[in-house]
């Protein structure tokens, strides 16, 4: 995972390969480090409502469902702008020069964006703007099942260029499995959002069963939010929202943000939307080392995933 030379005119600080810098003992990019302080101090408002997940969980997916329960299944307003400027991303700070169709940081755009907003964040638990409790601010977090993830975020690290080089999978699987990937360990993000659950207004979704049956997950999210909506609109947020469309849709697609940020043709945001991708790339012994590796991770705990649906 070595430092790339970022070359062609008027890239600058942009698209370059980085190794990732640390914070708190949180492997993250270096510039949302730069950056912490401001995320430090934000100040949540209480009819914000964060969506946290650990990155390649359904984030995106998540946020076009609230977006839509939030403009009431209006398809048209939720094409009024890219994803990641519907939903800011609380700790994204961009390096250096901003090419103009790429957000700026995410503070920065909260602070402008008018109530009720949706905020999105990686972050663990432990790190969590204080305000965000204090206000009582309401959490839906997502979580995927480890194997998929990891070739999700594969694939990410590859087309995403904030990222280090990712090298071959093998290397990949062996930093995932150690938590030396951006915003560290999975099995402490899972558990740690899954620990806090009681102490929060949060709700625990599994983007497994989204895929298995996604009408009861949004039924479940409606209900949390204490919204009622008509069936026909719970139908067009569920055909609006579903992979295809969303795929092909360019406000939920990434496909606009610079290619210096992200290469499509490397590997698109959209890739395949399934369960159980894993099984296409792991080996039998990996497989059978990443399961030894789960089950020591995991022990003590009753938080459970489907590794395919
Ligand atoms: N509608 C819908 N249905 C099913 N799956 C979907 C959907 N939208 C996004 N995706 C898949 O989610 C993966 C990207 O995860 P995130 O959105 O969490 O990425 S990020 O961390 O915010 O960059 C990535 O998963 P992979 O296809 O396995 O790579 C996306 O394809």
């Amino acid at each position: 995972m070595g430092l790339q030379r970022c070359v062609g005119p008027g890239l600058l600080n942009e698209g370059c390969r980085e190794e990732l810098g640390s914070l708190h003992g949180i492997p993250l990019y270096k510039s949302f480090i730069e950056g912490w302080p401001q995320v430090e101090a934000f100040q949540a408002r209480h009819d914000d409502l964060l969506i946290a997940t650990y990155p390649k969980s359904g984030t995106t997916w998540l946020s076009e469902i609230l977006d839509m329960i939030y403009h009431d299944g209006d398809v048209e307003k939720c094409r009024r702008d890219a994803i990641f400027n519907r939903v800011p991303f609380l700790e994204m700070k961009s390096r250096g020069h901003i090419p103009l169709s790429s957000p700026s940081a995410g503070v920065e755009l909260l602070e402008k964006t008018p109530s009720p907003r949706l905020v999105k964040t990686h972050l663990p638990v432990q790190l969590l703007p204080a305000s965000f409790q204090e206000k009582g601010c309401k959490v839906i977090y997502m979580a995927r099942n480890p194997k998929d993830v990891v070739i999700s975020y594969y694939y990410f690290y590859q087309m995403a260029k904030m990222h280090p080089d990712p090298g071959m999978l093998a290397e990949f699987l062996e930093a995932f499995m150690n938590g030396k990937v951006a915003y560290g360990s999975w099995y402490e993000h899972v558990r740690g959002w899954w620990e806090k659950r009681q102490e929060k207004q949060l709700l625990y979704l599994f983007y497994e069963d989204m895929k298995k049956d996604p009408r009861r997950e949004v039924q479940k999210i409606l209900q949390f939010l204490g919204k009622e909506v008509v069936e026909e609109t719970v139908a067009r947020i569920l055909h609006h929202t579903s992979f295809q469309e969303m795929k092909k849709n360019p406000a939920a697609n990434y496909e606009t943000m610079p290619s210096s940020l992200m290469d499509h043709s490397l590997s698109p945001f959209m890739r395949k939307g399934i369960s159980g991708d894993w099984k296409n790339h792991f080996t039998v012994a990996q497989n059978e080392r990443f399961d030894r590796h789960y089950q020591q991770h995991m022990a003590g705990s009753d938080l459970c995933f489907q590794m395919e649906v």
